[in-house]
């Protein structure tokens, strides 16, 4: 698999199954695509989110019906706990070039992971279905680790355009971006005080 980031923006997403699982993959799009859910019922996670709502009962529906309900989607997640229901939506999806996510039976050629989002950076984890578990982990001990991300970010692009001014040796800009962020003292000051953390990072490594 190849990772990507997608803007969805007006892409139609399509969710069969209205539990705990679909409305957390629907909460999970709905920041950018167009989400509708189609279900026979819906978990009361739903109350709280914008999101279309069919109600149909899929069981024993025909191919070419769930087909014309899989229609033109760009993506389509099956989140019901009938395995084979979810099967047999992939497999008209893989015949229609539509993207699939399974949230339970076989793999689909989308993988929904975990993902920890700061205003200047986005990062997705996955085990490839392997252990669910593992990627939350990960995510909750990086986001405990590095809670000042956005800000050694910007203080990175802010420090990186003035050395391309001032710095005429790219070994030298990178050696003085690399000290930047290692120095833990720069990194606790960002977790109060911006200004004070630029402050320290040019007086240690810009002035040469
Ligand atoms: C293949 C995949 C399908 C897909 O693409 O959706 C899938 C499948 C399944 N997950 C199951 C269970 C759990 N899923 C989680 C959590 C997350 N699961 C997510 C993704 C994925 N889950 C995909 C690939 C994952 C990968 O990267 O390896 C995350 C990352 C994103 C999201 O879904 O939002 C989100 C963490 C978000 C976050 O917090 O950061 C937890 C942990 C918890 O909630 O504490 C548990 C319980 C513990 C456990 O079972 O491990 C079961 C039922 C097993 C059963 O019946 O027992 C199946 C079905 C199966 O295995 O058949
Ligand atoms: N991918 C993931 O991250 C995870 C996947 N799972 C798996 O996902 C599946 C769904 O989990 P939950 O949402 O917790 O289940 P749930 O039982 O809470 O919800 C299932 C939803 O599907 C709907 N549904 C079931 N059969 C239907 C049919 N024939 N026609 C129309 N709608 C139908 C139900 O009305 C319900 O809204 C389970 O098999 C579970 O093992 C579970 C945890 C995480």
């Amino acid at each position: 698999m190849i990772p990507l980031m997608l803007d969805l923006t007006g892409r139609a997403v399509l969710i069969f199954g209205g539990g705990e699982v679909g409305a957390r993959k629907a909460a999970f799009f709905r920041h950018e695509a167009d989400v509708t859910v189609i279900s026979r019922s819906f978990a009361p996670a739903f109350d709280d989110l914008a999101v279309r709502r069919r109600r149909t009962d899929l069981a024993g529906m025909p191919d070419d019906d769930l087909e014309r309900l899989v229609g033109d989607a760009f993506l389509v997640v099956a989140a019901t706990p009938d395995a084979g229901l979810n099967d047999r939506i992939g497999r008209i999806c893989r015949r229609r070039g539509v993207h699939f996510n399974n949230a339970a039976g076989e793999q689909g050629d989308v993988l929904i992971p975990s993902v920890i989002r700061g205003r200047r950076y986005l990062m997705a984890i996955t085990t490839f279905g392997m252990s669910p578990a593992v990627p939350r982990y990960i995510r909750m001990r990086l986001e405990e680790e590095y809670g000042e991300l956005d800000g050694m970010i910007e203080l990175q692009g802010e420090l990186r355009a003035m050395l391309k001014e001032t710095e005429p040796s790219q070994e030298k800009r990178s050696a003085a971006l690399w000290s930047i962020l290692s120095d833990e003292e720069i990194w606790t000051a960002l977790a109060s005080d911006y200004a004070d953390a630029r402050r320290i990072a040019e007086e240690r490594y810009l002035r040469a």
